[in-house]
């Protein structure tokens, strides 16, 4: 008998994304993120039953972050014991996350996810797992990028979510919300529902809530594909680009700030997009801060002439030397 045999069409095409994305291959040994919700109980329930056709060991992962009291402890329960009856090891850790944000001076949120991302690797490496998969689907991609939009866009967050980062792996990105929770319901899959996702004082939950919906009710069937697709060419353009400017410093050493410099002459040979890029890199390189201000500064001093200087922050300037921009700190 094929190992796909008996999968229903949705089973059928996780696998086909799986494999067709290479996520997970022979041998690979899957953690699954669980929060209890119903994407990733649905994201469990799907390797489950593709398991075998894709001979991969499967755990799962679950973080309680113990901001809604005696609910993450029932989200906790509900998770060990979906695992139990699955018969699959299941790793818990209780985190103090609002006391662990103020520490860190972020939001609880990012905390949150700073706590889960940081969790899932330790488990990796001392557990020796090979992959994390996460249930982020179409949805959350058009959400993360109408949130990074709202914020303050920049052409790379407009990639929104990834199918693949190092180790973490999300096989839910190609399927919708309306698809996972029809599958849930055919194969009688249980979730914990978080009271907070209804709560439209958080940017996020008002983006998925209100905004996401009313767009689709107007635009329907072509809102969130059209997002996927941005969200897919961005990527590629992304990868693109980054071997275009791999090669052309490594075709050019005066456009690589190793020195402490870049040469001017080369740096006027190229387009204003190029020149943004080349002065990331350089900045990045030397450990410091890119924002866009910064950006348009450094591309303005190119207009100017020999002699003259840009402060890119506190104690450090770029003065342009000779037929060279030198990055210089004044701080002792
Ligand atoms: N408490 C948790 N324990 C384990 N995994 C979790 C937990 N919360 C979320 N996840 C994983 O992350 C996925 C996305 O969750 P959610 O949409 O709440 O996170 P997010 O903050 O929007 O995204 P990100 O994971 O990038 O931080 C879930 O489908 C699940 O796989």
């Amino acid at each position: 008998m094929k190992k796909t045999d008996g999968l229903n069409t949705l089973e059928k095409r996780f696998l086909e994304q799986i494999t067709l994305h290479r996520l997970v291959g022979q041998g690979d040994r899957v953690l699954v993120a669980v929060s209890g919700g119903a994407d990733s109980m649905a994201l469990l329930t799907l390797f489950i039953a593709v398991q075998a056709a894709l001979g991969c060991t499967l755990a799962v992962v679950h973080c309680n972050f113990g901001l809604r009291g005696a609910e993450s402890d029932a989200d906790e329960a509900f998770v060990r014991e979906c695992a139990r009856l699955m018969g699959l090891p299941c790793f818990v850790r209780q985190f103090d996350t609002l006391a662990s944000s103020v520490a860190a001076r972020r939001s609880v949120e990012e905390e949150a996810r700073v706590l889960r991302y940081g969790y899932f690797q330790e488990i990796i490496e001392r557990e020796g797992y090979t992959k994390v998969a996460t249930g982020h689907h179409v949805g959350d991609n058009a959400e993360t990028m109408l949130f990074n939009l709202f914020r303050g866009v920049t052409l790379p967050s407009l990639r929104g979510i990834r199918s693949r980062r190092g180790h973490i792996i999300r096989p839910l990105l190609f399927m919708h919300r309306a698809e996972i929770e029809e599958y849930l319901k055919q194969q009688g899959t249980g979730y914990r529902t978080d009271a907070t996702n209804a709560d439209d004082r958080y940017d996020r939950n008002f983006i998925r809530n209100r905004v996401i919906p009313l767009v689709e009710e107007r635009f329907h069937g072509r809102f969130l594909p059209s997002m996927q697709r941005l969200s897919e060419q961005s990527g590629e353009l992304e990868a693109f680009l980054e071997l275009y400017f791999e090669r052309l410093l490594a075709g050019n050493p005066e456009l690589s700030a190793g020195q402490g410099w870049l040469g001017v002459d080369a740096l006027r040979q190229l387009t204003a997009f190029e020149q943004k890029e080349v002065f990331k890199r350089a900045l990045s390189q030397l450990g410091l801060s890119v924002d866009s201000a910064v950006l348009g500064r450094l591309t303005g001093l190119l207009g100017l002439q020999p002699g003259r200087r840009v402060e890119l922050s506190r104690g450090i300037e770029v003065l342009w030397k000779d037929r060279r921009l030198c990055f210089i700190c004044r701080l002792s």
